[in-house]
């Protein structure tokens, strides 16, 4: 049923109620230039009547002028929003698409496949719980699907479904799909993806997207769609251990001081005993607060309060984690760095660190090695071009808490920008957390010290740094 049909028959409210029930899938599409993207989701957009009739109008008029699909509808139009994109035929920023069926309701994040695009396939695959992933029937694997799925796995993407698109003009034959899952397969065994799902389609004829197609017998499982329908979402990330990483100390009065931020990982109860890192010291939590008021137990991915029961220091960018935690504090990481900038990655040279709400600044060590993003191969450098990935070790300022991305994407990834222009310039995800690097001896005078220590209890909302953890 179409949005306007369904609006027409509940009502708003119940229409609106409905949607909200509905499970979400965040996923991004990934292909070469003229694998069919845009088709694709023209045709998923289409065929689940997601498209108001004056947009299939416009459509229409479209097609006449600049269609690109020879005798069918280019669904492609309705996705190529950009004018300076249409006219040169191709995907050239990452556009967010929403579109929903009777089950379930999607966000896709429609990349541009080419290398020089690949800080935007790495912005649309950080937020993405699946990957479709092109390739042209007549091509097979190329370089491109190699290095967009590297990409995905490395972003932590675990269910993979390779749609072998334009079958139409291969006659639908059956050894050419086999062909390429064989070839798709053997390169996948690098990655760490652990769910794989081949679909042999077509865009624009729509083989095997809404509905099953009667060209392709050989074809036992279900239509793309029904795929997407049924796979799971990533799990929020219940099973490890709690992070509340502090955004904001609050005092509204002299007997309230609480700590506002998110749990990313984990649950957290009233009365549980806990340790604010990086200083290592204990307390037990007095209440969660919300805005709806108390909680006895918070779940991931709830913003709360917390109130303690002993006057201890906390500021913005520290982490209460569950008082027998093992979370790593350190001010050396090992990551896996996406450079985003024209201007190289100059090593030893100062950038600002971001984690969360942790604000700190940084410097590359050392390159430990480039990964090039089409072969896998690993190689030597001391600077790191726009779209370059390497791994490298960072030494920060301060010490953090962080966890290694695989286990956890929130305390695991970072961003570094740069000072003057404050413009995002590197996305990591860590690897390992190495060992503290030894503190020097404080240059601050034990006056300074203490004062400094009496600002950042008293006046929190100032977020003065902590001086007696700098280096
Ligand atoms: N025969 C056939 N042609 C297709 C199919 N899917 C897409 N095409 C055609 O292939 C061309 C490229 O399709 P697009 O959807 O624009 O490709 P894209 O991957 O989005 O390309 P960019 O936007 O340039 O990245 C168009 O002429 C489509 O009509 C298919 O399944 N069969």
């Amino acid at each position: 049923m179409s949005t306007a049909n369904e609006v027409r028959e509940l009502g708003i409210d119940a229409y609106l109620s409905r949607q909200q029930d509905k499970s979400l899938l965040r996923m991004m599409t990934c292909g070469s230039v003229d694998d069919g993207k845009s088709t694709l989701i023209g045709r998923l957009l289409h065929d689940s009547h997601q498209i108001y009739e004056d947009q299939l109008a416009a459509l229409h008029k479209d097609n006449e002028k600049v269609g690109n699909a020879g005798e069918e509808l280019d669904l492609a139009l309705l996705v190529d929003g950009l004018q300076a994109e249409r006219e040169q035929g191709i995907t050239i920023d990452v556009a967010y698409r929403y579109f929903s069926t009777a089950k379930r309701k999607f966000i896709i994040a429609d990349t541009p496949g080419h290398e020089q695009y690949t800080r935007n396939m790495v912005t649309g695959a950080s937020t993405s719980d699946l990957a479709i992933i092109l390739v042209d029937a007549r091509y097979g694997v190329q370089i491109q699907t190699k290095r967009h799925s590297f990409i995905c796995d490395s972003l932590g993407i675990n269910q993979f479904v390779v749609a072998i698109n334009k079958m139409d003009i291969v006659n639908f034959d059956e050894a050419v799909f086999e062909k390429i899952k064989a070839d798709y397969l053997k390169f996948a065994e690098q990655l760490n993806v652990s769910d794989i799902k081949f679909v042999p389609m077509s865009a624009l004829k729509g083989d095997n997207v809404v509905t099953r197609s009667e060209h392709t017998p050989y074809y036992t499982d279900k239509p793309l769609l029904e795929l997407l329908e049924d796979s799971p979402a990533a799990e929020a990330n219940h099973s490890f251990e709690a992070r509340f990483p502090v955004q904001y100390v609050v005092r509204p009065n002299l007997d309230f001081r609480g700590f506002q931020g998110t749990l990313t990982s984990g649950t957290l109860s009233q009365g549980q005993a806990v340790k604010v890192l990086p200083s290592g010291k204990s307390s037990t939590i007095k209440e969660l607060v919300t805005f709806d008021g108390h909680l006895e137990q918070a779940q991931t991915g709830q913003a709360f309060t917390i109130a303690l029961t002993d006057e201890i220091d906390v500021s913005r960018g520290d982490v209460i984690v569950p008082a027998d935690s093992t979370a790593a504090v350190t001010n050396l990481i090992q990551a896996k760095l996406v450079w985003m900038h024209e201007e190289p990655l100059v090593l030893g040279k100062n950038y600002n660190f971001k984690l969360g709400s942790k604000n700190t600044s940084a410097i590359v060590r050392k390159i430990d090695h480039t990964i090039d993003v089409n072969t896998l191969e690993k190689g030597q450098a001391d600077q790191l071009q726009l779209n370059e990935i390497a791994i490298v070790t960072l030494e920060l300022t301060e010490s953090i808490v962080a966890d290694i991305y695989r286990n956890n994407h929130e305390t695991g990834s970072f961003i570094l920008i740069d000072r003057i222009s404050n413009l995002t310039i590197g996305a990591g995800m860590i690897e390992a957390l190495l060992a503290e690097e030894e503190t020097k001896p404080s240059e601050f005078s034990a006056f300074e010290l203490e004062f400094n220590a009496l600002v950042r209890k008293h006046f929190p909302h100032w977020q003065a740094l902590d001086i007696s953890k700098l280096k």
